[in-house]
């Protein structure tokens, strides 16, 4: 199969300014031309300084809604993995931002649901929608990766932690991290709300801020489909990601272990930040992925085998100039990483062989057979 390259896509949202922001006479400093993807930030302490202006393939403003950033970020990506490629779609921006209404959003009223809830409905329509001569195993984990360590937000010991591990056929990995069986989608809704739960009570059991922390949610998409009597198997993999918040220690004033956690937060996202200057500079070598484990987690999604979605978050106050600007900067960096997604054929740990008595018992209850 010929190797295609493509560039991970960015885009922009902004959140509208909140109460206190308004209460507090701060304004907004930020301007979105989403017909041209221009993003423009005036610098609210020198008057006659020329506004920054930066260009993406596509910009939210402060109206967009849940479902056209979905569909318009998410959606491509969802059906390129029923279809065997990796996927991942990350949140990237200062805190506050709106990188979880982004990811999760709000279940009530459902207009509010993020990426992560549709992307489950979307799974299951399409799956129920496609031929008969394809079945489906579609599998969840859900981790945290705080102070860098790794936590299963699905296990019974949320305290264990885990490691990384490289395999040369399938990349890379998380030894023991559990991973189940889903047949429909408020079962994978259920896994959502059981790692959240998870990480809430580790968070405060471990004295921890759970936003202060990266998940990752995983849905893996196995799919048989038997053609002239013989199986062709699949493998997709979405990987949706809320990293913590980007903003500088000086800013949140921290000590002891609240300054050992900002370190590690911002160890992971710089490191990050060199990985992206690595790639898009024609002249490194070497790309510091090892550097951090969030890194590692991401190493197929930046610069490897996946097609990536990049949401950089922003708010649009005066007082948040500095950061605001520095996640354009980021993400304007990222636009130019290449990656050269493929679909899996046939990955010798596709379980779905193993399990089709399973899937014809889903076959069966969906009413497909
Ligand atoms: N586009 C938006 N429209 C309306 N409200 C928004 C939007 N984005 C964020 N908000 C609101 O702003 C607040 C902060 O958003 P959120 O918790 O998603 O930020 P975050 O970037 O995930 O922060 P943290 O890094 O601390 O986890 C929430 O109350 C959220 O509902």
């Amino acid at each position: 199969m010929s190797k295609k390259f493509e560039c991970v896509r960015v885009v922009i949202r902004c959140r509208p300014l909140n109460d206190t922001e308004k209460k507090d006479g701060h304004v907004c400093i930020v301007n979105m031309d989403t017909k041209n993807g221009q993003v423009t930030v005036r610098n609210p302490k020198v008057a006659d300084e020329v506004p920054k202006q930066f260009t993406f393939d596509q910009i939210f403003d402060t109206q967009s809604l849940q479902e056209n950033v979905y569909n318009q970020t998410a959606h491509p990506i969802v059906e390129s993995v029923l279809e065997g490629y990796n996927g991942t779609i990350f949140a990237y921006g200062q805190t506050g931002t709106g990188k979880t209404h982004t990811m999760e959003g709000k279940d009530d009223p459902p207009t509010l649901r993020g990426i992560i809830p549709r992307t489950f409905d979307h799974i299951f329509q399409r799956i129920e929608n496609m031929a008969k001569n394809k079945q489906f195993l579609v599998k969840v984990s859900f981790l945290e990766l705080y102070n860098e360590e790794i936590r299963d937000l699905l296990s019974k010991n949320i305290k264990n932690k885990l490691e990384i591990r490289e395999n040369p056929d399938t990349g890379i990995y998380i030894k023991d991290l559990s991973k189940f069986m889903i047949e429909n989608p408020q079962e994978m809704r259920e896994k959502l709300l059981h790692g959240r739960e998870n990480r809430a009570v580790g968070a405060t059991a471990m004295n921890q801020d759970s936003s202060r922390s990266h998940s990752l949610f995983q849905i893996t998409v196995e799919t048989n489909e038997i053609v002239q009597g013989q199986s062709h198997v699949t493998v997709g993999k979405l990987n949706l990601v809320d990293l913590a918040g980007s903003e500088r220690q000086s800013k949140t004033h921290a000590t002891g272990d609240r300054l050992k956690e900002a370190i590690n937060i911002n160890q992971s996202l710089t490191t990050l930040g060199n990985v992206i200057s690595a790639l898009v500079d024609n002249k490194s070598q070497h790309i510091p992925y090892r550097d951090s484990k969030l890194t590692r987690l991401l190493q197929d999604s930046l610069g490897g085998n996946t097609k990536t979605v990049m949401i950089a978050n922003i708010g649009p106050a005066d007082y948040n100039f500095d950061e605001t600007l520095s996640t354009l900067r980021y993400a304007n960096r990222a636009k130019q990483i290449k990656n050269e997604p493929k679909i899996n054929e046939d990955p010798k740990d596709a379980q779905i062989r193993q399990f089709q008595e399973e899937i014809l018992n889903y076959q069966l209850k969906v009413g497909e057979v």
